[in-house]
């Protein structure tokens, strides 16, 4: 029951008051500033400006408007925070204030050490002061402060404070039952004014108590007993593992790493303080003169999934953290594991380890291609390998490295690395070579926190793919494994001043501010969630929200110099606590036979193997056993040997020596007679093989023969076709020219080059002809005159006549076949080259020369009165450009020149 201190006590009083309240059942509470067993009040102290500023503005809330000052805060021994759930999402807890304390320096020293047993004591759930939030604890007493009287509230579970609530009210109580009257009034009041209901009132506050909230107090009783349930239930769910309403909760582990040697030489002491593998407790410390903090000293419980000590082992932080999602890849989900913490609390020693002591990473590796091998011994599996950094908010190839790659967001893989390269490994060692590989290309840099601090966040992704016999078909099964080092947060002086190093450090925290506003929004069942806020919180998409289960390490220092970072780490992890994923679901595709023919097949198939395997055992069984039975150095390693079956194991056992003597010389003689049938049949196939070997043999030469067969035939053949094209060349009378016997060797081309030269001559032939017979026709044209053509010429008029018009037909087809010619050849032909015939002169067109010639002879009458149409048939005479022949008879027509024409 909650003791009240009364105003006048003295301090030795006060100490003896709360010894025995040591033994008493008190509230059983606990959270924020639980850790308080032994207190001294100081009375009759002035409130400080703060106590003061508080008060002021929280006076409206107090009753009794007349208590000032410490001695009136001092007849309150305690006051219950109540931090209800305003959402469905959030969690309440309640804990504890214990009237304000001055912790004296001669004090502190024992104060630290009745903390530290207090919170080894709270595990066992006893009472007392300190961690006696026991969760065994089933009532809650809201008490009366003044009378020191509780009102005792049947809550399902109190639980230490189990997350961040969305909403906090404080809730001082005094007098209750005067409250639960009245409530109405108060909580109109408090609800004016904390109409936001996030007032925290401390009470430190030198307030009376009185009741500050924003809800009646029947709603308050009822919301204590649903956070008392939604307690019960997170803690059930923690004890279960995670899985509640279908997803599954992030799993959140912390690892105390030693003290470092620095921080030991630094005189550093640890405010943490591990406890049942999952309690942490956080202990600020302050220095002895440090009186301001000294009353000031925060303290913290957090439970976890687990919690590692400094003393840990690589391994069972692996095991206990990763080696389950591991199987989980395997039976194709997918799975990440990240670690979190400040700059220097232990994340790249947890992820990657030393050579000695190996990390997650490599563990996980080792474990995956253990694992493969046993359940895929055939090799049917395909394990690809990335490993990526997020330096300065761009992403980079740590395998390949070259330029920033961009992020892309895919329907199927989510958010994906364009361009990354995914390497095939076959073995452990080989993804080891890659690992160490992609480490010496990632940014570390030493800072004055850490020697080697990575100065980039690290994934590492590994999709293992590989298939598996299923009732129905075959099924590939497809896991991802993305292993995360993150970077550490850190503050700029904790690290270095540097440019470079704080632009990096600056990178590294918006980042990591960005995740913070994930969890939030995650926690809070918030509808938006900012991933895209930094490259980082987009690649973690599917490990914090999507399907995905997930283990968190958050790494914390021991020393007190690093409280507010682990504070700050434990915070967020505590929070991480209530993240759902939506629950890997098993990523295999089922390849079903194509018809249920084909099903039967293979179920026969299957069928069939396993017997054969199942005889296979049994013989070796066998073997081994009859081996052990008999011995004999001859049926050791004599497989075909038929031993007694198992269940007649010892059967020579229970004879007599003379019988066994003679049931083990049958057994001889039958193992040998089984050799000697062995022999026989192993020297029959010697013989079949080396018949086989021998027909092949002589199948081989027959082969080769005809094949020399054929190509000398082939030979031959080729040799008639030369010979052929010789003669034919020979028939045509051409090989004697140089030029051929040059090219003899290949009778083809010298073929071409012969029918080449025909044409060429055949060709100059004409133009000689055709030249020949256009002089003739040239003289046959001086002959005729206009005056009368009969006198000059030597020839008599009709066969001048003649003469001339075979001459014109003869020109008229050398020309005709030339101009033929010349149009087909192209400008590479060779008859190219050949001499050009002058261009023939208009004048010898047959047409022209016909004409020329009948204007040129004399017209007899006859000629006029019989052709009556000639002047139609006479193209020059129908254009009307002379004088009409038939108006003039007898008239020779005048002789034009050709220019003329
Ligand atoms: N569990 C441990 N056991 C022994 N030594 C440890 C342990 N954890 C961390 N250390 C040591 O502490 C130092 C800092 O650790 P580590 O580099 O892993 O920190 P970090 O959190 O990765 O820092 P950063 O974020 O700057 O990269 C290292 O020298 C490491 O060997």
């Amino acid at each position: 029951m909650p003791q009240t201190v009364p105003p006048s006590a003295s301090r030795a009083r006060v100490k003896e008051k709360l010894q025995t309240s040591e033994q008493t059942p008190r509230i059983g509470v606990g959270g924020d500033r639980g850790m308080d067993p032994m207190q001294v009040i100081q009375e009759g102290r002035p409130m400080t400006r703060s106590q003061s500023r508080i008060r002021e503005k929280y006076a409206p809330f107090s009753q009794d408007k007349s208590c000032t000052g410490m001695k009136d805060m001092n007849r309150a021994p305690f006051a219950l925070q109540l931090e209800k759930s305003m959402t469905k999402s959030s969690h309440a807890s309640v804990s504890l204030l214990t009237p304000r304390v001055k912790h004296s320096q001669e004090n502190h020293q024992q104060q630290q050490q009745q903390q530290m047993k207090s919170a080894a004591a709270a595990g066992a759930g006893g009472g007392g002061g300190g961690r006696r939030s026991s969760l065994a604890e089933q009532k809650v007493y809201l008490t009366d402060g003044d009378h020191g009287r509780g009102s005792p509230m049947d809550v399902d579970l109190v639980t230490p404070k189990v997350s961040h609530l969305s909403s906090t009210v404080l809730g001082v109580y005094n007098r209750v039952k005067e409250n639960e009257r009245g409530g109405a009034r108060n909580a109109e009041t408090s609800t004016s004014a904390t109409c936001t209901a996030r007032a925290r009132v401390s009470y430190a506050s030198g307030l009376k108590p009185a009741v500050v909230a924003s809800e009646p107090l029947s709603l308050m009783k009822s919301g204590l007993r649903t956070a008392g349930l939604r307690a019960r239930q997170v803690h059930e769910d923690m004890e279960r593992g995670g899985d509640e309403g279908g997803g599954t909760r992030i799993m959140v582990y912390v690892r105390l790493r030693p003290m470092s040697k620095k921080e030991k030489e630094a005189g550093a002491r640890s405010c943490v303080k591990i406890d049942n593998k999952r309690d942490v407790y956080l202990t600020e410390m302050a220095l002895e003169t440090d009186y301001l903090r000294l009353k000031r000293l925060r303290g913290r419980h957090f439970a976890f999934d687990a919690a590692f000590p400094d003393n840990t082992s690589q391994q069972e932080v692996y095991q206990t953290s990763a080696a389950e999602l591991v199987e989980g890849v395997l039976d194709g989900r997918n799975a990440s594991v990240f670690c979190y913490g400040a700059t220097g609390a232990g994340k790249t020693h947890t992820m990657l380890g030393t050579v000695q002591q190996p990390g997650v990473m490599v563990l996980a590796l080792k474990d995956l291609f253990t694992k493969l091998k046993q359940r895929s011994p055939e090799g049917e599996h395909v394990v690809r390998l990335s490993y990526l950094e997020v330096y300065n908010e761009s992403v980079r190839d740590l395998l390949s490295p070259g330029r920033p790659l961009v992020l892309r967001e895919d329907a199927r893989q989510g958010t994906i690395a364009a361009g990354l390269t995914q390497y095939q490994a076959f073995s452990a060692d080989e993804v080891m070579t890659l690992l160490h590989k992609g480490n010496t290309n990632r940014q570390t840099e030493p800072t004055r926190a850490n020697e080697t601090s990575s100065r980039s966040h690290a994934i590492l992704q590994v999709v293992v793919e590989y298939s598996v016999h299923q009732d129905f078909g075959k099924a590939t099964r497809l896991g991802k494994l993305s292993l995360i080092d993150l970077a550490g947060s850190e503050r700029a002086l904790a690290t270095d001043q540097r440019t470079l190093r704080s632009v990096e450090g600056a990178n590294i925290n918006r980042s990591l501010l960005a995740l913070s506003s994930c969890i939030n929004a995650l926690v809070e069942g918030k509808k938006h969630i900012p991933f895209r806020n930094s490259k980082l919180t987009q690649l973690l998409k599917d490990s914090l929200g999507g399907a995905c289960s997930t283990a968190m390490i958050a790494n914390v220092s021991p020393s007190n110099g690093s409280f507010g970072e682990t504070q700050n780490t434990l915070h967020w992890a505590d929070r991480a606590k209530e993240i759902k994923t939506k629950g890997s679901e098993v990523n295999d595709e089922l390849q079903l036979p194509e018809d249920q023919d084909e099903k039967t097949k293979l179920l026969m198939q299957i069928q069939k193997e396993n017997q054969m395997l199942r005889l296979q055992l049994a013989r070796l069984e066998r073997t081994f056993l009859a081996n052990q039975n008999c011995g004999t150095p001859a049926a050791i390693g004599s497989t075909p040997f038929t031993p007694a079956m198992p269940s007649e194991r010892n059967p020579l056992d229970s004879l007599a020596p003379s019988e066994t003597l003679a049931r083990r010389g049958e057994q001889k003689t039958m193992a040998e007679k089984k050799i000697w049938e062995l022999q026989r049949t192993v020297e029959l196939l010697e013989m079949e093989a080396e018949k086989t070997r021998r027909d092949g043999a002589l199948r081989e030469e027959k082969m080769n023969a005809s094949i020399m067969a054929l190509t000398h035939e082939h030979t031959l053949q080729l040799k008639r076709k030369d010979e052929f094209i010789r003669n034919l060349c020979n028939s045509l009378n051409m090989v004697e020219s140089p030029g051929v016997q040059k090219v003899a060797a290949s009778p083809i081309k010298c073929l071409e080059k012969i029918l080449s030269q025909r044409a060429t001559v055949a060709k100059e032939k004409a133009a000689e002809k055709a030249d020949k017979v256009s002089a003739t026709a040239e003289k046959a044209r001086r002959y005729v005159t206009p005056k009368g053509a009969t006198k000059a010429c030597p020839l008599p008029p009709s066969c001048a006549r003649s003469a001339l018009q075979k001459a014109d037909q003869k020109t008229t087809t050398v020309v005709t076949r030339r101009m033929t010619r010349s149009s087909q050849q192209t400008p590479q032909s060779p008859s190219a080259n050949l001499p050009k015939t002058p261009p023939l002169p208009r004048f010898f067109s047959p047409s022209k020369a016909e004409e020329q010639f009948a204007s040129c002879r004399k017209r007899t009458f006859w000629d006029i009165t019989n052709s009556p149409n000639s002047h139609m048939r006479s193209p020059r005479l129908s254009m009307g450009g002379g004088t009409s022949l038939l108006r003039q008879p007898g008239f020779a027509r005048r002789r034009t020149s050709p220019e003329q024409d």
